[in-house]
């Protein structure tokens, strides 16, 4: 069964309007939780599929691991748009497309591209701690190893260059990126110097591992072309950013050149592979269920 972008048009006429209007107040809040909602997603699909197994509450599922811990964020507001949705139409949206449509709208509201979300996808009954662990990339890949990370997943170079794109906002802590700083590993010519010494000050090398720094170091409240243009000028915060213009493969420099250099084939790329992410092993028909509450199993 494939998804639809009519599948609620009759079970839930109002879906979009409601999630929009959450979204941008949300966002007019906060600019950050933009960022963290497409996250969600991200981490979502990565993880067994796009079925909302990273909303489940529980110490020893997905929020709690490695690459979500202490820094996943913005489940209480799906939580609270689930509801606003169940008021005007009671056990028909799931989770899983719910996130879809929030990482839409909140690109959107940061004034990046929009696209076509398709719907139909339902919730998991679990969520797997390990597979999270296992699946998510972690930022000390190089390009290879990227580009193998999302061809596990049916994703091709281009989506995950494009889809990288997403650190054109949004925040990291220290500690995912503290060794590029100050080890004789990853730093020489893969970092401008000036940039360099004004991370050492935010992320000192003895303490401060949850300080927070831009992933875009211009407009991290912009969602925009300016990340690709930081990684020419070795100013991308991760080494997994910084790799796919500086490491060993020619394919994803040329891709942040074209990106850097035209945005709106960025933002062609990026609302395509954000589609083909967002169909990753769903659950349709009978499969799984229509949580009503994103935080447990009904
Ligand atoms: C290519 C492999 C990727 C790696 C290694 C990676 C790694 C990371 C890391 C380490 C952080 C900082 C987390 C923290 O310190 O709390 C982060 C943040 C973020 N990532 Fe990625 N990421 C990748 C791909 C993606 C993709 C595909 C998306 C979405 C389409 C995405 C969206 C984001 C956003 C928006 C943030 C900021 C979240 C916030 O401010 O709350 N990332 N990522
Ligand atoms: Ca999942
Ligand atoms: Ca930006």
């Amino acid at each position: 069964q494939t998804l639809s972008s009519s599948f609620y048009r009759s079970s839930c006429p109002n879906l979009t309007t409601i999630v929009r209007a959450a979204v941008q107040q949300a966002v007019q809040a906060e600019a950050r939780i933009a960022a963290s909602f497409v996250r969600l997603h991200f981490h979502d699909c990565f993880v067994n599929g796009c079925d909302a197994s990273i909303l489940l509450d529980g110490a020893n599922l997905e929020q709690n691991a490695f690459p979500n811990a202490g820094s996943a964020r913005g489940f209480d507001i799906v939580d609270s748009i689930k509801s606003s949705v169940e008021s005007s139409c009671p056990g028909v949206v799931s989770c899983a497309d719910l996130l879809a449509l929030i990482a839409r709208d909140s690109v959107v509201a940061l004034n990046g591209p929009s696209w076509t979300v398709v719907f139909g996808r339902r919730d998991s009954l679990t969520a797997s701690q390990s597979a999270a662990n296992a699946n998510l990339p972690p930022p000390t890949l190089n390009a290879s190893a990227l580009i193998a990370s999302f061809q596990n997943q049916g994703l091709s170079t281009t989506d995950m260059v494009a889809l990288s794109g997403a650190h054109t906002i949004g925040q990291a802590r220290c500690t995912t990126f503290k060794a590029r700083l100050y080890g004789p590993f990853q730093r020489g010519d893969q970092m401008d110097q000036s940039f360099n010494t004004s991370l050492q000050s935010s992320c000192p090398s003895s303490n401060g591992d949850t300080n927070l720094s831009p992933l875009d170091v211009q407009t991290p409240t912009s969602f925009d072309n300016r990340y690709f243009r930081n990684l020419q000028n070795r100013r991308g915060l991760l080494f997994s950013d910084q790799t796919l213009f500086s490491g060993n493969q020619a394919s994803t420099r040329n891709l942040v050149n074209s990106y850097a250099s035209s945005q709106s084939t960025f933002f062609q790329d990026f609302g395509n592979a954000m589609v083909r992410m967002g169909n990753i092993n769903v659950l349709t028909g009978s499969n799984g269920e229509i949580r009503r509450n994103c935080g447990r199993t009904n």
